[in-house]
């Protein structure tokens, strides 16, 4: 196969660890320039699964099943695609030399950890951010959180996603709750938790950073526009972009993005999570592949986020351009359901300029995410607004 000029080694096989509604969109677009997609996942029947060339269930956290596969396989292109994953696996594989982990599996690592990418960014970088503190147990939460961060606060097991796990604490009764729950309801239990005191932010942003090679196969760093956003537990609602900021908080939200990309290193899209208070911008964490806040791009933007990700991976041209402002909201279930089905498509789609995405999860469990609501509009706002009506047309059921 041949994909013009080769910047990168020829690429024929990528592995994608994690096949959410994140991984299915870049098994498409991988699969559109060319590339045969493995799709692996916790669970069978996963989103990227339905759509890839092959799929595996394994327990990704597994490091020896994690390095069986990939010697199996032997992908040029291992892309991880959530925050559970056995990422010293991956640092072996990448001392192999065999397989190219995306962007690279220090990045990696670091991300997936609250403490590595905390520690990079507040200390080694020098960037902005919340005052902070992790604790390995109640005592120590407590001691930091009375003498040393305040209240309010968030709490947040250091390896989970989506706010799994997180609290907001504004009393000091409310934190022997909060330990338990960071404790027992994130990803993967790592024995520490990070408390966050709270910034008071005008509005959040997810800031897309794309690292990709030009003609001459150097790195160049590409921002797309600001992606507002609203959470709701730690889960975002809705997303908007562009997000309409001060010049002197765009500057130092890129900057920012510019520092955290080169610190972890690697081509590829990241999420750079910021916040913005007028002009102070503060940094909140970043993935280093697309970001859920980030499908509003399969709508607003010449090329999705999706689609620069691939591009800046297999070393191709990329174009951040916006073409309509937009927004989505999110399509959460209220209930456990095995194999949902969907009503109000049409009353959904009869929204101007709306699409829908349904992921295909095999089942639905309550606040889980079963799919997203496009549209595009003169503004933002319109664009919010019908957004979220599109969304509030469908309703998940058993029959
Ligand atoms: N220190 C903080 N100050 C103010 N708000 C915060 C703080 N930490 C978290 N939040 C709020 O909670 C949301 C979720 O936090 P965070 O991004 O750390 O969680 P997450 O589990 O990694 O979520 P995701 O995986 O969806 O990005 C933030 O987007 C923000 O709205
Ligand atoms: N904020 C991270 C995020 O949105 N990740 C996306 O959610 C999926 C897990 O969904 P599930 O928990 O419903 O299986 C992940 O696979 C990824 O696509
Ligand atoms: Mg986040």
């Amino acid at each position: 196969m041949k994909l013009g000029t080769p910047l990168q080694p020829q690429a024929t096989k990528a592995l994608l660890l994690g096949s959410g509604e994140l991984g299915k969109e870049v098994a498409i677009a991988l699969q559109r320039y060319g590339i045969e997609v493995i799709a692996v996942d916790r669970y069978a029947n996963a989103p990227a699964h339905q759509v890839a060339h092959k799929a595996y269930v394994i327990d990704m956290t597994d490091a020896d099943a994690v390095t069986a596969l990939i010697k199996a396989e032997q992908p040029d292109f291992i892309i991880p695609e959530l925050e559970a994953i056995a990422t010293d696996a991956l640092i072996a594989i990448e001392q192999q030399g065999s397989s190219k982990v995306v962007p690279n599996a220090n990045a990696v690592r670091l991300t997936m950890n609250r403490e590595g990418i905390r520690v990079l960014a507040a200390e080694t970088l020098q960037l902005p951010t919340s005052a902070y503190a992790f604790a390995e147990s109640y005592q120590e939460l407590e001691h930091a959180v009375l003498n040393r961060i305040g209240l309010p606060c968030f709490i947040k097991p250091t390896m989970s996603s989506s706010g799994k796990g997180q609290s907001y604490v504004t009393d000091a009764s409310q934190l022997k709750a909060a330990w338990d729950y960071a404790k027992a309801a994130g990803r993967v239990d790592t024995g520490k938790v990070i408390v966050e005191a709270k910034i008071d932010f005008d509005f959040e942003i997810t800031l897309l950073t794309v690292r990709a090679l030009n003609a001459q196969g150097e790195i160049e760093t590409h921002y797309c526009a600001p992606i507002g956003h609203r959470q709701e537990k730690g889960d975002y609602r809705e997303s908007w972009q562009p997000q309409a900021m001060s010049d002197l908080a765009l500057q130092r939200a890129q900057d920012i993005a510019k520092k955290i990309t080169e610190g972890l290193g690697g081509l590829g899209l990241f999420g750079v999570e910021l916040f913005v208070n007028q002009d102070q911008v503060w940094f909140s964490e970043i993935s280093p592949r697309p970001h859920d806040t980030g499908m509003v791009t399969m709508a607003t933007q010449q090329q999705s986020e999706f689609e620069l990700h691939c591009r800046a991976i297999l070393g191709l041209p990329v174009d951040t351009s916006l073409k309509a402002n937009g927004a989505s909201a999110v399509i959460l279930s209220t209930q456990p359901i095995e194999a949902p089905i969907y009503q109000g498509l049409a009353q959904a789609l009869a929204v101007p300029n709306s699409e829908i995405r349904l992921f295909g999860k095999p089942n639905a469990q309550p606040s889980r995410r079963m799919g997203v609501a496009l549209a595009t509009a003169a503004t933002t706002e319109q664009a919010k607004h019908n957004a979220i009506q599109a969304a509030n047309h469908i309703v998940i059921t058993s029959e």
